[in-house]
Order: C-alpha cells, then structure tokens, then sequence
C-alpha cells in the first residue's frame, strides 16, 4: 500500500507554499461597449494595481509571486510559472497547476492555448516526458505516465476520456489519497499519445455562450498525469506522483452574464465550489484547527491534494482588464492574496512493501472501482450521502445560498484588502488616512500638497492609472493622480463659503422642515430651522462641509461614525456614491432609501452639533 512520507525530517524539511501568479490578459475593446479604458493594470513583474472602487481617483496596489502583464507569452508563463514544480511528480510528489479567475479572464486560453499558442496543458506534459526521458535509464528506476481527464458539472464528476459514463464518486483512501473509482486512467508512452485522447475528450467538455464570453467553459475541467515509478532492484521501490492541472470554471456575476434558465442553474453550481473554495481558503489561512470544508463541494474534495495538502500548487490568477469585470477582478485579487499565504507539506508518496506488483495492482484496481471491502464500501456511501445533506448533492437547490447584496460583497472585499495588504502598505494606507483627515482642515491645505509632492509617497513616474472620464465618474477637481499604494488626491471642495441668512419668511406650511438659507452661490438649503439660525454662518456652513465630505469620501466605518448612520443607512449611501458620484449638496442625501425629510432634519441636526467645534 502506498505510503505518504512526509518531507519533514531531518536534510529534507521544508514546506513548500501556494505561488501565486497573476496574469493579465489584454484589452479586448469589444468587450467594453463604454470603452472606459483599463481598470488594473501592472507596475512591474511582481506589482499591479487597480482603481479603488470608492474613488476613482485612487487605486490599489497588489503584490503577487509573479505578475505577467498583457504581453507575456505562452511560454514565459509556463516557464515561470509552472516548469518549476513538475520535477516533483516523478520523486512521488504531487503538484497542481490549477486558473483561476473570472468568466472571460483567459483561464482556458491560459491552460489549453491554442494550436499556435499552446497553453500550460500542453507545454507541461512534453515537460513531464522530457523529464523522465532525462532520466530513465540512469538511475535504475522505470516510469509509467498515464493521464485521467474528467470535469465537474453541475457538482457531477464526469469522465471525460469516456463520456457515456455516470456521475461518479469520490473516495480518500485510509492515506489520504483521493480516488475515483471508475475513473479511466489511460497510459501514454509519448506526447502524441497524451494527444490524441485529450483533444477529442476535451470536446466533450461543456461549454456555451454567455454575455461575457461566447465559449464559456461551464464546468471545471482537471487532467490528471500519474507517474508512478518502481525500482528494478530489490526492494522495488515504487512512487506515485500526480500532476493535476486544473481549469477551472470562471466566477460569473449573473447580472452580467444575462444567464438564465440551464445557464443559471450551472452558474450556481460553479459559484457555489469557487464560493466553497474561498471557504477552504479561509479555513487554512486561519491556522487554527477550524473544520476545512473540502467535502462541501466536489471541486474542493478533489482539490484536497491540492490547497493544504500534499501537493506544490500554482495558481494563475486570470484577470480582465475592462471596467465590466472590476468587481469580479478586485474578488479575485483578493482571493489570490489569501491563497499566497497557504503553506502546504510536501509528502512522498512511497510504497516498500515487496511483493509490489500485487499491490499495486490491487491499488490500481481499487482506484477503477473495486474500492475497499463491503464494510468500507457502506461507510464511505454513508460518507458521501452525509455530505450531499450537507448541501453539496446535485439537486441541492444552489439558489437558496444567500447570495451577498452587492454592497455587502463590496464590504467586505474592502476589508480583505485592508487584511491582506502588505503591512508596509497598511501602515502607507494609515498615513494617507491620516492626510486625507487633513485634508478636512482647510488650513492644512498647504501641508498636504507640499506633503503629496513630495518624494516620499510618489517615487514612481509611470504614468498613473486613470478611468477615462465618462459621465458618471468625472472627477470633478484636481490634477491626475500621481502613483501611490493608495492614492488619496481627491482634492478638497472650497470651505467656509459665505454665507448669508435669508429673512425668515417664508412659511411652516411650505418648507416643512426648515427656513431657507442661501448661499453665497445661490444654492438653496432648506435644511435650518430655527436652533440653526441661532448658529454663527461660517461655523454651521463648515460643519455642513465635514459633513459632506465624510458622505462623499468617508468609507463604511467612517459613514457610521456620523450620528444617525447604522449599518444599513451606511451600505446605502455607499451604494448611492457608487451609482450616482457624489453628493453635490447635503439635501441630496434625501435620495438614498429610507432618508426622509423628518429623518434628513435630525440627522442634519444631531450631526451639525456633533461637528461644531471639532
Ligand atoms: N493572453 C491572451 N491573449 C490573447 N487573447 C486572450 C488571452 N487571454 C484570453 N484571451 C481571449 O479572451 C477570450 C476569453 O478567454 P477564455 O475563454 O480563455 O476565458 P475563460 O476565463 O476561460 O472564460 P470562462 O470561464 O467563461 O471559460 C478568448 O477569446 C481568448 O482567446
């Protein structure tokens, strides 16, 4: 039986960690009808950055393993990327190249290719012969390489090597080795025979048209390379190595996508395992002894070797460039940062048991079907039924997740960029916090500039990452954006505006909340009432100011810091902002749900006594 060993004692200790790529694919105008231009793009092979989603005007800067930007080659992503763990495989270990990313990013176009751009798929297995070719007769070992080729569908496990089979189930044997029984595992001597199965069978694989991308992969679709080598001299050593490569289904935002129907029903299916997936994720980076939930969905049960387990992964984080994948692009950003903290264990896995060829053909027998004895059999089925209750079976009704609202997905995607950025760019993003709470200060105003032109924030001279003006985003003042982790240039609105006190006159019964107050730029403000009146001008007109720049600028927890403001006024104002810019003048927060005149009346007054004197 085959043995894991871990690689953790004495010369061979060492843990190897999830290395994590990002590659950009180009700019495809067609898939952008507004034509904003880009909204992430790279600074250089190990940064990029992306337009901050509150404010136009700044952006985000992500740290990676390896950035490939637009131009990179087929070639140069597998080398870099992905050459480096396939020696492993043929020492018993097990490796995993696995793209992730949005609908449309490339992930397919990254792992398949081609036939005049080959992806990772190809390149890696002519790799894996080449390797064992290197070393066949020299060390006294033979080889065999077969492959397996399924997908994931709508949470069935599919073969795709013989299409007419069933769902089929997934096993751990008693040494963690994930199986499938009746899954084909065909050998191949050479890369036209790897070939020749894997085109056809990659037809069978399910695609369709959707919105973002007319031959959108509607399945995850994982090839599987064994080597398994054995010693021609006693004790017949043998070691099996698996190689998964893995492309996955793209996250979809069905808003977008326009799916409906059959298309729905598999986007909540491919959503539900990347959902469960960022779980898994979760559970490892938490270091604690937390439950992994691999077996809530069948794409983590079979990535189990994979993500915190035995295996050297690579994942190649695609993203799009077009503003219409933004969100889509910040979530897989984020999740690529998480993944980049994952340390796996390497393991060998080594059978020295002689007589081997028995056993291994029992092993290899149990892994066509024949698994286990009756009462091993009845347990695992056990096993598995307990895991579709759990929610993961086929029919389970996907569309009964909660599905976040879009502000709560922003939510937090805003607080897993303050978690994951490195700690120097937290500590840059606290002091930009802290010069945009000067900015509050009209006589900071001097300090601030003279502090953002100077060197220390603003080292970099390429040029700066801009959404081309479109209507609803325009930047109303200040120059570009010079290059920062975080750019806070939005520049302040004129304070302390002159202004004067209209006679009271006009009735009650007409301005149901207030008197009427005109500003020197003949703004109307029908917000004071008569305790306003009482106020000096220039110190209510500066409180309405703060006011409004928190509204405009302030983040979630900084909304909530305005009296008046709960949790769920605050997701709303910042789901207004997201859809409208701005608020010009104060009374606009009427607009937003729920903020009636009454309501607007005590916010503004608990707020404006709230501000005075700060
Ligand atoms: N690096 C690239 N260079 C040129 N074209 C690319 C690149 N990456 C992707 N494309 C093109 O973009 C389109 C979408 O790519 P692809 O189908 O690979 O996306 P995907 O992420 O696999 O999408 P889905 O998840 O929907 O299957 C394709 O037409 C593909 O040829």
């Amino acid at each position: 039986m085959a043995q894991r060993l871990a690689l953790s004692d004495g010369a061979h200790k060492k843990t190897a960690s999830v290395r994590v790529a990002v590659r950009l694919r180009p700019y495809m105008g067609t898939q952008d009808e507004k034509d904003e231009g880009p909204c992430v793009k790279g600074l250089d092979s190990l940064h990029l950055e992306i337009i901050n989603w509150r404010n136009a005007t700044e952006t985000v800067k992500y740290h990676c393993d390896v950035f490939h930007g637009e131009q990179t080659t087929q070639q140069e992503v597998f080398l870099s990327s992905v050459k480096p763990i396939l020696s492993h495989i043929l020492n018993g270990q097990n490796s995993s190249v696995f793209a992730y990313g949005p609908t449309g990013a490339g992930k397919t176009h990254t792992m398949m290719g081609t036939s005049d751009q080959p992806g990772v798929i190809p390149r890696a297995v002519r790799e894996v012969f080449k390797l064992v070719k290197a070393k066949d007769n020299n060390e006294g070992w033979d080889y065999n390489i077969s492959m397996s080729y399924l997908e994931i569908y709508n949470e069935k496990v599919l073969d795709l090597l013989s299409p007419s089979s069933q769902d089929l189930p997934i096993r751990e044997n008693k040494d963690k080795n994930i199986l499938i029984p009746g899954l084909t595992h065909t050998t191949i001597s050479c890369f036209s025979d790897f070939d020749k199965q894997f085109a056809p069978a990659s037809l069978n694989r399910t695609t369709a048209s959707t919105k973002l991308n007319q031959r959108s992969s509607r399945s995850h679709a994982i090839l599987l390379i064994k080597v398994v080598r054995t010693q021609r001299a006693l004790p017949h050593r043998q070691q099996t190595g698996k190689l998964y490569l893995i492309d996955l289904a793209g996250s979809e935002d069905n808003r977008r996508t326009g799916n409906q129907g059959i298309r729905l029903k598999e986007s909540g299916a491919i959503n539900l395992s990347l959902f469960t997936l960022n779980k898994v994720v979760d559970a490892l980076n938490s270091g604690t002894a937390a439950r992994v939930p691999y077996r809530d969905s069948k794409l983590t049960r079979l990535l189990q070797d994979s993500l915190g387990g035995s295996a050297h992964s690579v994942m190649i984080t695609n993203i799009a460039p077009e503003y219409k994948f933004y969100f889509d692009t910040f979530g897989a950003l984020n999740f690529a940062s998480k993944s980049k903290l994952i340390v796996n264990k390497p393991f060998t896995c080594e059978t020295v048991a002689v007589p081997v060829l028995p056993m291994k053909r029992a092993r290899e027998d149990h892994e066509a079907g024949g698994s286990g004895t009756e009462p091993q059999k009845k347990k695992k089925q056990k096993d598995e039924r307990k895991t579709e209750q759990d929610g993961s079976s086929p029919s389970s009704p996907f569309h009964s997740l909660p599905e976040p609202s879009v502000m709560d997905r922003i939510i937090a995607l805003e607080k897993l960029v303050m978690n994951f950025q490195d700690k120097d760019e937290r500590s840059m993003l606290k002091e930009i916090q802290e010069i945009k709470g000067m900015q509050r200060e009209p006589e900071s105003k001097a300090t601030l500039f003279s502090r953002l032109d100077g060197e220390k924030f603003f080292k970099n001279s390429t040029a700066p990452l801009q959404r081309k003006p479109s209507a609803a985003t325009k930047s109303p003042t200040g120059p570009p954006p010079k290059q920062a982790v975080v750019q806070p240039l939005h520049v302040l609105q004129p304070l302390q505006q002159q202004a004067v006190v209209k006679k009271q006159s006009v009735k009650k019964k007409e301005r149901k909340i207030s008197d009427e107050v005109e500003l020197a730029d003949g703004k109307e403000n029908i917000m004071a009432t008569g305790w306003e009146s009482q106020l000096d001008v220039s110190v209510l007109e500066h409180s309405r100011q703060k006011i409004l720049q928190v509204l405009n600028t302030g983040a979630f927890k900084e909304l909530k810091g305005l009296q008046q403001i709960g949790d769920k006024k605050a997701k709303l104002i910042l789901g207004w902002r997201e859809i409208h810019g701005h608020f010009v003048k104060l009374e606009d927060v009427m607009k937003v749900e729920g903020m009636t005149a009454k309501r607007f009346s005590t916010f503004m007054k608990t707020n404006i006594l709230s501000t005075m004197g700060k």
